[in-house]
C-alpha cells in the first residue's frame, strides 16, 4: 500500500489550466476524481501515471518522487473507458501480457492469471477473444490484467461508462469488493456522481482545472463548500438571507446561523420535512416509488422537498394547499 501524493501541479494547453496545489490519496484508500466533461480529470491521472509532464508540481508515490520515472516504471495498473485489449489476443495471453514482458517465469504467469480471473469472475474464459465476450466481460479483462501485474497503484478512467445501467452497477460493487480485498491504493475518474457516491472513500470534486473539495461522500453530500459543489452532486436547496441576531429566516422558516448580515444557506431536499401549518405554499408534486417530491414556494423562494409518503401527514388524495416547512440539517457555504 502505497500514499499517492501530488504537489504544486501546474499544467496548461492552449485555453486550459490545471492547478493543483495538494491533492493525496491515502494508502489503501479508494479517491475519485469527479467533474464535468473537460475539468482535467484525465489529465490530473495522467500526470500520475507518467504520460503527461506536469509544467511545475511534483508526483509522489510514499517518500519517493516519480517524476522522473517512467510510465512502465512506476508498477501502475491501468483501466481505461474502452478496454484496450489486444483484439488478436486470447483472453490469458491478454492477462499474461504484463508479466510476460517483465520476463516471468512460465508456471508464475499461469499461476498469476488464474488467480487474476477467479478475482474478476472469468475463470474459465481463458481461451476466448475479446469479440467473444461482452463489454462487462471486456471490462473485467481489462481489471484482471491491470491487477496481475500486483500494482501499487490502481488507475480507472471511467471504466464503467461504456457499459449499460445494470451491469455499470454490479461491475462497481466488485471493483470496490477486490480493491478492499486487495487494499490497493486507487485513483478512480468519473463524471457521474452517483457512481462516486456509491464506490469511493473520498472524493475530489473537480471544476475548470482546480479540485473544489475534497472529503468522504456524506462530507460533501451535507456539506458542499460552494455552490458548485452543492449542485453537482444531486438536487440542492440554497437560499440567499440575511441574518439579523444570529438567526436568518425565510417567513416563518427560520434558521440558526449565528451570525450578522448575508448568508448562504444549504440543504438538500430530503433534510426538509412536511407538516401541518402554513409556512408555504405547494407549487407541485411529483411521485416516484415510494417516495414524493415537492415545489414549496416560500415567500416567493422555491424550495425542494423530499420525503417518504409513509412520512407526511396528509393523504395525496388531500393535500393542503399550503404547509408546515421545517429543515433537520442545513449548512452554510461560500
Ligand atoms: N494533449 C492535449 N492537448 C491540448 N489540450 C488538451 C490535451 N489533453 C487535454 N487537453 C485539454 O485539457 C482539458 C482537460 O481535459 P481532460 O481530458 O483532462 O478533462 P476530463 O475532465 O478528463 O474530461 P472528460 O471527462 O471529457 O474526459 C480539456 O479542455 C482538453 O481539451
Amino acid at each position: 500500500m502505497v500514499r499517492v501524493r501530488l504537489e504544486g501541479i501546474k499544467m496548461s494547453w492552449e485555453d486550459f489550466r490545471l492547478e493543483i496545489p495538494h491533492l493525496e490519496a491515502k494508502a489503501g484508500e479508494f479517491l475519485t476524481l469527479l467533474g464535468p466533461s473537460g475539468c482535467g480529470k484525465t489529465t490530473t491521472l495522467r500526470i500520475i501515471a507518467g504520460f503527461e509532464r506536469p509544467e511545475k508540481g511534483a508526483v509522489y508515490f510514499g517518500e519517493r518522487l516519480m517524476n522522473n520515472v517512467p510510465p512502465y516504471e512506476r508498477n501502475i495498473g491501468i483501466v481505461f473507458q474502452d478496454y484496450a485489449l489486444f483484439p488478436h489476443m486470447n483472453v490469458f495471453d491478454n492477462i499474461a501480457f504484463g508479466l510476460k514482458v517483465r520476463k516471468i517465469p512460465r508456471n508464475e504467469i499461469e499461476k498469476r492469471v488464474v488467480w487474476a480471473l477467479e478475482l474478476v469472475g472469468l475463470k474459465g474464459f481463458e481461451k476466448r477473444y475479446p469479440e467473444q465476450l461482452s463489454g462487462g466481460q471486456q471490462q473485467r479483462v481489462a481489471l484482471a490484467r491491470a491487477l496481475v501485474i500486483e500494482p501499487q497503484v490502481l488507475l480507472l478512467d471511467e471504466p464503467l461508462s461504456n457499459l449499460d445501467a445494470k451491469i455499470r452497477e454490479r461491475l462497481r460493487g466488485e471493483i470496490k469488493r477486490i480493491q478492499r480485498e486487495l487494499g490497493i491504493t486507487t485513483i478512480y475518474v468519473t463524471h457521474d456522481q452517483e457512481e462516486a457516491m456509491a464506490i469511493s472513500d473520498r472524493i475530489a470534486v473537480m471544476n475548470i482545472g482546480k479540485v473544489e473539495q475534497i472529503g468522504t461522500p456524506l462530507e460533501l453530500y451535507y456539506n458542499p463548500k460552494t455552490e458548485f459543489v452543492a449542485q453537482f452532486l444531486g438536487l440542492s436547496n440554497i437560499l440567499e438571507l440575511r441574518a439579523v441576531d444570529g438567526e436568518a429566516c425565510l417567513g416563518e422558516l427560520c434558521f440558526n446561523v449565528g451570525r450578522e448580515g448575508k448568508v448562504k444557506i444549504f440543504f438538500r431536499p430530503e433534510s426538509v420535512y412536511i407538516e401541518e401549518g402554513k409556512t408555504g405554499e405547494i407549487v407541485s408534486y411529483e411521485l416516484s416509488p415510494g417516495r414524493i417530491r415537492f415545489k414549496i414556494d416560500v415567500e416567493g423562494k422555491i424550495i425542494i422537498a423530499e420525503r417518504f409518503l409513509s412520512e407526511i401527514p396528509f393523504s395525496i388524495k388531500n393535500l393542503p394547499k399550503r404547509v408546515g416547512v421545517r429543515v433537520k440539517q442545513f449548512s452554510i457555504i461560500g
